[in-house]
């Protein structure tokens, strides 16, 4: 367990740097493995096979206690990913940035029978064992877990796995992509009237360009929610917009 100053606590800035660069590897250098192996090592450990829920709290304990992760988090997650989900009861949901599986559980655990989410993530590794933790959270039937970069396979969404349209996209990727990407999904046809948009790490580690888009085009409805950085007390909220058509 580390002990953190308060600044890299409540900084998120500083944060990112200790928490994703410095920690990161001293720990991959110490242990020769990454990350994302030792999350899913505490998911084997902890969780119940086949108990979404136990995975997710598996995960928060792991990064609460022993090292941080970029998982949209347990605050963010209950708080406004979930109810935004619960609230929207998608048939078809596209998630931008797996990682390593974290909000796809927490995402597909709440969809309703029948329903699907495709999520996209471009980093093999990371893949792997995102997988892995879908797996074994028993949620695989519910989810396609695309390997590649979101802006080579949002083009190919409709013709490679008969997407119509999004009823819900959460966008957690680079923060450069979010609006690019926005963008590539209005011009192929994906958004419908009253698909919702929600966007993580609007202020931390932040999407200036997506929010001014999003927050002064008249085809959204925007509303931010304020939270923190996960795992920290550092600022950062979520964006959750509506297309307007
Ligand atoms: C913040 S993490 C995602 C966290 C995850 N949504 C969660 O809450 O558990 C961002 C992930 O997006 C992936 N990524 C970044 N840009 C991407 C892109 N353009 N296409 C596909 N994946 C991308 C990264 O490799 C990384 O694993």
């Amino acid at each position: 367990k580390w002990v953190i100053p308060g600044a890299v606590q409540y900084h998120g800035g500083l944060a990112l740097i200790w928490h994703d660069v410095i920690v990161e590897w001293i720990l991959d250098t110490l242990t020769q493995s990454t990350r994302p192996q030792r999350l899913l090592a505490a998911v084997h450990k902890k969780a119940t096979r086949g108990n979404p829920r136990s995975v997710v709290k598996a995960i928060d304990e792991f990064c609460n206690q022993n090292e941080w992760a970029m998982n949209v988090g347990n605050e963010k997650g209950s708080e406004i990913l979930d109810s935004v989900v619960s609230e929207t009861n998608p048939g078809c949901v596209l998630e931008l940035g797996t990682y390593c599986g974290y909000s796809t559980v927490r995402i597909a655990s709440l969809l309703p029978p029948h329903a699907q989410l495709i999520t996209l993530e471009f980093n093999p590794d990371n893949a792997a064992v995102a997988r892995q933790v879908i797996a074994w959270a028993g949620v695989a039937e519910k989810v396609r877990l695309v390997e590649g970069e979101s802006g080579e396979w949002i083009p190919k969404m409709k013709e490679q796995f008969g997407v119509k349209t999004f009823d819900l996209v959460f966008l957690d990727h680079w923060k450069n992509r979010y609006l690019l990407d926005t963008k590539l999904m209005e011009e192929c046809g994906l958004l419908k009237k009253g698909s919702v948009l929600l966007a993580d790490n609007v202020v931390c580690p932040g999407a200036p360009d997506y929010l001014e888009y999003i927050r002064n085009s008249p085809q959204y409805k925007s509303q931010f929610f304020k939270s923190h950085l996960e795992y920290t007390k550092a600022e950062d909220g979520l964006e959750k917009s509506v297309f307007l058509g």
